[in-house]
């Protein structure tokens, strides 16, 4: 598809959580109509687990088929509602052979599936009198990388722990992507030191677009999100944030600036490919 313009507006939903999927729906669903009426964004991001809580032990019991499921019913209809993109986050996906997956649907203007990516890279870490986190305990880990078209410019898909892994991110910008969104919930202990940084290397690093959307920030939930809800510009220039609560970040993103970042400064054509490998099986 052709570019239709260069400068998209993006509204981040930085909303809080509960125990109560139906009321975590609602209240996304009324965040995106208050975003539409306010900001008018072209597309509109959710945040990671924004249906149930962030815990291992409530995945199961949360989760739903994609698209036949409540969640995925309530963002293509909203979608369709109000003509926007949406990317929705994610919720527990029940999958095949009862499996359940970290998942992130994707909804175009008319109300279709155009995307969903399924976390590639478990969170399971263990950090001593920091915090312990093995969504593999009840997580399955998906195998596919998965990009969507909005208005002729190409966005990648990842969601979270992801953002560590730079193969991912290199990837996408070797398919062609201005852009790679995460849903994410960073925590208290990674939050502070990382949150920030790893978008900004991403986006250094690839010459786009960084976008995020975390939950709000809970102090008295199981797992406390960072917050901060973030666009980081080809420049690695922190567009706009959010700070810890309930929030809509909005901001005008200029595509233009990705080309232009790339042929001021050309890595992509000054790398060394005679001293070390840059061979790219896989394909997205
Ligand atoms: N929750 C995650 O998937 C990742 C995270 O919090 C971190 O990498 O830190």
């Amino acid at each position: 598809m052709s570019k239709a313009s260069n400068i998209m507006r993006l509204a981040l939903l930085q909303l809080k959580g509960s125990k109560d999927k139906t009321a975590n729906v609602a209240n996304a669903l009324g965040q995106i109509e208050a975003a539409v009426k306010q900001h008018k964004p072209r597309l509109i991001t959710l945040p990671e687990c924004f249906n149930c809580p962030y815990g291992t032990k409530y995945f199961r019991e949360y989760s739903e088929r994609i698209p036949d499921g409540y969640t995925s019913q309530q963002l293509s209809k909203a979608a369709a509602d109000h003509q926007v993109y949406i990317v929705g986050g994610t919720i527990p996906e029940l999958g095949e052979n009862d499996a359940i997956y970290n998942t992130c649907t994707v909804w175009a203007p008319n109300g279709e599936l155009i995307g969903k990516h399924r976390k590639m890279h478990l969170f399971d870490i263990d950090v001593k009198g920091g915090i312990r986190f093995k969504e593999s305990e009840t997580l399955s880990a998906g195998n596919e990388f998965t990009t969507i078209d909005v208005d002729g410019h190409r966005i990648g898909i990842g969601i979270c722990y992801d953002i560590r892994f730079e193969e991912m991110a290199r990837l996408y910008r070797n398919a062609g992507c201005e852009m790679i969104i995460y849903p994410a919930a960073f925590n208290m202990t990674t939050g502070p030191l990382h949150w920030e940084l790893l978008q900004r290397a991403r986006a250094n690093d690839n010459q786009l677009y960084v976008v995020t959307t975390s939950p709000a920030r809970d102090s008295n939930a199981e797992y406390v999100a960072y917050g901060h809800s973030m666009i980081v510009d080809p420049w690695a220039k922190v567009l706009k944030s959010a700070s810890e609560g309930e929030e809509i970040v909005v901001a005008d993103v200029d595509f233009s600036l990705v080309e232009q970042v790339r042929q001021q400064i050309p890595v992509f054509n000054q790398r060394r490919v005679d001293l070390y490998s840059t061979k790219q099986v896989p394909k997205v």
